[in-house]
């Protein structure tokens, strides 16, 4: 079977992954890869994306997928955008950056409460490196819901569905994520990148 790493320990992403990728691929993750953390020093998704992607692929010698991802909000800026997994502290800590967001936008109304989270997908494969953007709109909600997914899903509010990400089954989430958007993009080219 061919292998595939996603260069990453973090379980949320892992699980989505594994459902999008899995069946053609034996999918690895830094869990049964060791691999030391990756000082995330880019400026953008798109680099840190390639700086973890590139990084296992040469360690490994397999192709590999990394994912950087965060939370935009507007009325914030688009902060805490890449900063999103460290956003109240270095332990990475998603209950306290829920507790940050919402205490950042106390007071602000609903209808000023826009977001998105952003995924970028870099696929590093023999000596070359590849990116994809998703992208998925919402609104911060006014309390946490749901537990389901991991992050800032609970209080990541999709009015079209009228519940909050944490609310949806992972079938519905993989569906419509920024994340699974970046994927699909990363699809429509996977036949050349991992020829
Ligand atoms: O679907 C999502 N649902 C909710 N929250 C999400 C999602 N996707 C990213 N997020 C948040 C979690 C974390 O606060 C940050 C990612 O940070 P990011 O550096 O890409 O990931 P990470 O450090 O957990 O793992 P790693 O870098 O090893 O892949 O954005
Ligand atoms: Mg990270």
């Amino acid at each position: 079977m061919l292998e595939i790493i996603i260069a990453t320990k973090n379980k949320g992403k892992i699980r989505e992954f594994q459902d999008m990728v899995g069946g053609e691929y034996l999918v690895q993750s830094l869990l049964e890869r060791p691999f030391p953390d990756i000082d995330e020093t880019g400026s953008t998704f798109e680099e840190n994306a390639v700086l973890k992607a590139e990084a296992v692929s040469k360690a490994w010698d397999v192709p590999t997928i990394a994912d950087d991802s965060g939370l935009e909000i507007d009325t914030l800026h688009g902060q805490p955008g890449i900063f999103s997994a460290r956003y109240a502290g270095p332990e990475k800590d998603d209950t306290k950056n829920i507790e940050k967001v919402l205490k950042e936008l106390q007071g602000v109304p609903f209808e000023k409460r826009d977001a998105r989270f952003v995924c970028v997908i870099a696929a590093a494969v023999a000596g070359n490196t590849y990116t994809f953007r998703g992208t998925c709109e919402g609104k911060i909600a006014l309390e946490p819901n749901g537990d389901n997914g991991f992050g800032y899903d609970p209080i990541f509010y999709l009015p079209e569905k009228g519940r909050t990400m944490a609310e949806l089954t992972s079938d519905e989430k993989n569906h419509i994520s920024h994340r699974y958007h970046a994927m699909h993009q990363l699809k429509l080219h996977w036949k050349e990148i991992f020829k």
